[in-house]
């Protein structure tokens, strides 16, 4: 006979924090959102550990190269999609880890014969004003001049100016070898007050930029997620059909975390997957697995070597995976039963493997939920894809700016294997939608404030880190009526923009 859990399934919004006791020194400043990334053993340090609990789904509307790099400087980490051919990841994975901290690879880039019109487009289309001219118009040729908006005067010019006519030439550019170090660059701006330092190769050839204003943000993002030699950060996705060519493409690409990316992880194609990583590099290839929903995924995962094991099915926005397959289950109550048996495994083996909560973030507050439940951090796609660093397409929608996002199991993600020599057009059916989602912006200003929402409510908690806040949280299920009671009701809002509470 089948078996049935005895009580039903329930998902975030079903539940709210009882506070605890705030200490004086329960104030969001003090609060650490450090947390461990992979397995480590009782009384030892993890191998890797996020600043911030939030990784980015390994998606192609969410996570490229781009998002990687801005959420590597708020302290988390992008699993860059691996729906695409596995040199076009390893390519993704290797811009990361070349983008050096304050280093930038300029955008806009002219030639000589660039007339001001075309450069005043460039202006509007790109909103840089900084425009190195090379040879050859790309951003690594090499450098003839630096156009800025005050080598030219609109009203007294007309427009069909060659840009070498006013640029500021080679020869009185100040500019910095690539061996240079963020500080003696910072030195060099000081020094001859500059906005931009253009920084070259023994060849003369350009390879980055130097910002006086990304200077001091750098010096602002106290939590960038660094490895040894100082890159960023960044995590790939892999799966269980070509992962003996896959895992070595990312690894020399300089993957820092893999993790095996599927709807049901509970399976003998992962426990392969995990053991081939395992023989071939031992512990020095970190790797990640999923999703489960219940306490013998989890053991089975675990038993295989998971360094981390992901939970959820179905709870995604853009999932249908429930209504086409009718598998899945409430996110919290995975969360909480994937926690405990996390917790069982680490009193039985001393070894803690953290867990993830994938999909079904709506609200903030769901992210401070799911670490109160045990998680260790949370995993976001509609988040992340509504940001200006995202891959989708930014439009506009019955006059609001909006940006596309799309499932893993859409036929839109799917149908890249068309035009990749790994597809075989055999059958399926879609497991997820095409979608879009409100532009909200840059990367930086939400991920502030929505870490600034998750620490004030650890301050109610009286918690100040996340170790603390999973042991002391006290947490209750409410009844429907009573999630009304927690909108605004009874009044007549003036404005019916409910974009302040996500
Ligand atoms: N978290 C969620 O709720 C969901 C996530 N997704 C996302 O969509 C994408 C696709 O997910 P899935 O369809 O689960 O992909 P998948 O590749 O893991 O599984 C697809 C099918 O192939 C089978 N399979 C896997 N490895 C195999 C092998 N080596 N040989 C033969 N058969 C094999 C599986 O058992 C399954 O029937 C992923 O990015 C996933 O994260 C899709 C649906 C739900
Ligand atoms: O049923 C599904 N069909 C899909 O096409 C699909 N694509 C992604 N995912 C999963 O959803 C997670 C992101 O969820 P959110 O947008 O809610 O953050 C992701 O991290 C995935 O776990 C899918 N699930
Ligand atoms: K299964």
């Amino acid at each position: 006979m089948a078996t049935y859990y005895d009580s039903v399934s329930h998902t975030f919004s079903e539940y709210l924090l009882v506070p605890g006791l705030t200490r004086k020194e329960n104030v969001p400043d003090k609060v650490s959102l450090r947390t461990p990334l992979v397995k480590f053993k009782k009384g030892e340090e993890p191998a890797l550990s996020l600043n911030i609990p939030m990784v980015s789904a390994v998606m192609q509307s969410v996570s490229g190269d781009r998002l990687g790099v801005a959420l590597a400087k708020e302290g988390g980490m992008s699993f860059i999609f691996q729906s695409q051919s596995i040199a076009s990841e390893a390519a993704m994975v290797a811009k990361v880890k070349n983008a050096k901290a304050g280093f930038v690879v300029s955008d806009s880039n002219i030639t000589p014969d660039t007339t001001l019109s075309e450069v005043l487009e460039l202006v509007k289309k790109t909103g840089h004003s900084t425009m190195p001219v090379t040879e050859d118009g790309t951003p690594n040729g090499k450098l003839v001049g630096l156009v800025t908006s005050r080598d030219y005067r609109v009203s007294r010019m007309n427009g069909s100016e060659k840009a070498s006519s006013f640029m500021t030439p080679r020869e009185k550019l100040v500019t910095a070898n690539a061996s240079a170090t963020l500080s003696e660059c910072n030195d060099l701006i000081w020094e001859h007050k500059l906005n931009t330092l253009p920084i070259v190769d023994d060849a003369d050839h350009l390879c980055y930029l130097v910002f006086r204003k990304d200077y001091a943000s750098h010096k602002e993002n106290p939590l960038e997620l660094l490895d040894d030699e100082k890159r960023f950060m960044v995590g790939a996705g892999i799966n269980t059909r070509d992962y003996k060519e896959r895992v070595p493409a990312l690894v020399n690409a300089g993957a820092d975390c893999l993790v095996l990316d599927s709807s049901d992880g509970f399976s003998e194609w992962q426990a392969d997957a995990l053991e081939w990583i395992r023989e071939k590099y031992g512990d020095t290839v970190k790797v990640g697995a999923g999703n489960v929903v219940d306490r013998d995924g989890f053991n089975y995962l675990a038993e295989h070597g998971a360094d981390f094991v992901k939970v959820g099915i179905g709870g995604g926005s853009i999932c249908i995976t429930r209504e086409t397959k009718g598998i899945g289950r409430g996110q919290a109550t995975a969360v909480i039963e994937v926690a405990k048996a996390r917790d069982e495994w680490f009193e039985r083996t001393g070894e803690y493997i953290p867990i993830c909560s994938d999909g079904g973030i709506v609200y903030d507050y769901h992210i401070v939920l799911a670490l109160a439940m045990g998680a260790d951090f949370v995993m976001l796609g509609r988040y992340f894809s509504r940001f200006e660093e995202a891959p989708g397409e930014k439009l506009t929608v019955n006059g609001a700016y909006v940006k596309e996002y799309w499932g893993e199991g859409s036929n839109r993600a799917k149908n890249w294997q068309r035009y990749d020599l790994g597809g075989k057009g055999k059958l399926s059916f879609e497991e997820g939608v095409d979608s879009y989602v409100p532009y909200a912006g840059f990367l930086h200003d939400n991920v502030y404030m929505t870490t600034y929402k998750i620490r004030s409510t650890m301050c109610n908690c009286g918690a100040l880190t996340i170790k603390e806040l999973q042991d002391k949280a006290r947490l209750t299920l409410v009844s429907s009526t009573s999630i009304v009671e927690g909108g605004a009701h009874d009044v007549i809002v003036k404005n019916e923009d409910k974009s302040y509470n996500k």
